[in-house]
């Protein structure tokens, strides 16, 4: 069975620019999806989300399965017709946030058991029940497999057995998921920063076979630079004719570094998190409108970016995060979203030109000069 078709139209050194053709329309490549973790990219609704140029969005799964749930989700048509966003949608599989979100939580070969954050229930997660969660409940484009993310740093022996509980556990997901041809399913390469596991993780999924490759266990606290000297030999060991996945990624310059070093794809709660707290990107680098000397600044935040927030001062923005009004997070999170598709937009077009290089130097000299 066909999976998604992924046309890579230009490369430049490591650096791919593509198109990923779902069932529900074309994924641009380089490609940053935001995350709408309650069936909401918060503060935005579907169509300012659309406004910014976004062609895919994140659900999480975890956050789903238990508030509305799975059966629910699905009794209201899934999640596409629940929050009227009909573009693709790819899920985590709800493991990654089982660790940082919810309450007592066990790790066990034939699933994850945990009590919910919300009101302390009891809930179990399989391979096979995430993917039932995933692609036939909430109807997810894009599901990813259940998988197990060590923290960092990370002793080896603890890294391994997790990244082979992962690989377990991606052959239980893609025998669950089966053979689809209008929804994919992504494998997830662990390893943590160990060169021959991330090989043994990559050539194992490889086998087993997947639609799209995710590069799992980073931006877990280990920092731009180690990151880095992963991705400097990590995406490679996945197949070239495959879409490649940093997951939880991340600032500007991480999306640049990670492109350069050919990733596709990522995810990211920054650009709505930190707008709500009153962050903003530019090309110029990243703004705090907390900060008093934007009290009177007339100027708009970044004329070059697209939405509303260009229409208004940095001082009103200023006051209205100030006064931690809706309307400061509405136009922020807008605002950065709208930056972070500019960007990939950008990183699209200047590997189509064969000039990404000069792209890369210049956004360093102009986005972390301040
Ligand atoms: O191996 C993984 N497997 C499945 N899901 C993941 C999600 C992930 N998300 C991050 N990092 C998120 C970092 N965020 C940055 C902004 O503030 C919130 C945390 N790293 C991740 C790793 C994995």
């Amino acid at each position: 069975m066909m999976p998604f078709p992924f046309e890579i139209s230009a490369t430049e050194g490591r650096a791919r620019t593509g198109v990923l053709k779902t069932a529900r329309g074309d994924i641009r490549t380089p490609a940053f999806m935001p995350v709408g973790t309650a069936a909401t990219v918060k503060a935005m609704t579907v169509d300012q989300v659309k406004a910014t140029g976004a062609d895919i969005i994140l659900g999480n799964t975890y956050h789903l399965m238990l508030r509305p749930g799975p059966e629910r989700m699905e009794r209201l048509g899934g999640l596409h017709k629940f929050m009227g966003w009909d573009k693709p949608i790819l899920t985590d599989s709800g493991g990654f946030q089982v660790m940082s979100l919810a309450g007592i939580s066990k790790v066990k070969e034939e699933a994850v058991t945990f009590s919910s954050h919300i009101d302390g229930s009891k809930h179990v997660l399989t391979p096979e029940r995430s993917i039932e969660i995933q692609a036939d409940r909430i109807g997810a484009d894009i599901s990813m497999q259940l998988d197990q993310c060590v923290s960092w740093p990370a002793e080896r022996d603890a890294a391994q057995k997790a990244m082979e509980l992962s690989i377990r556990w991606g052959a239980r997901s893609k025998a669950r998921f089966g053979e689809r041809e209008h929804q994919a399913l992504f494998g997830i390469q662990q390893g943590s920063t160990f060169e021959d596991l991330r090989r043994q993780s990559s050539d194992q999924l490889q086998e087993i076979g997947f639609d799209g490759y995710a590069i799992g266990g980073l931006a877990v606290g280990e920092g731009h630079q180690a990151m880095c000297e992963v991705l400097d030999y990590a995406p490679e060991m996945l197949p070239a004719d495959r879409p490649r996945y940093l997951m939880g990624v991340g600032k500007p310059i991480d999306l640049v570094e990670a492109v350069w070093r050919g990733v596709d794809m990522f995810d990211c709660v920054l650009p709505t998190r930190a707008g709500r707290h009153g962050q903003a990107w530019t090309w110029d680098g990243p703004l705090n409108l907390k900060n008093a000397r934007f009290a009177e600044d007339q100027n708009p935040l970044d004329p070059a970016i697209d939405g509303p927030s260009s229409q208004y001062s940095k001082a009103y923005l200023h006051h209205l995060i100030r006064a931690d009004e809706i309307l400061g997070k509405v136009l922020l999170s807008w605002h950065n979203i709208a930056f972070y598709q500019a960007l990939t937009a950008a990183m699209r077009a200047a590997i189509s030109e064969g000039r990404f290089e000069q792209f890369r130097r210049d956004f360093h000299a102009r986005h972390t000069s301040n």
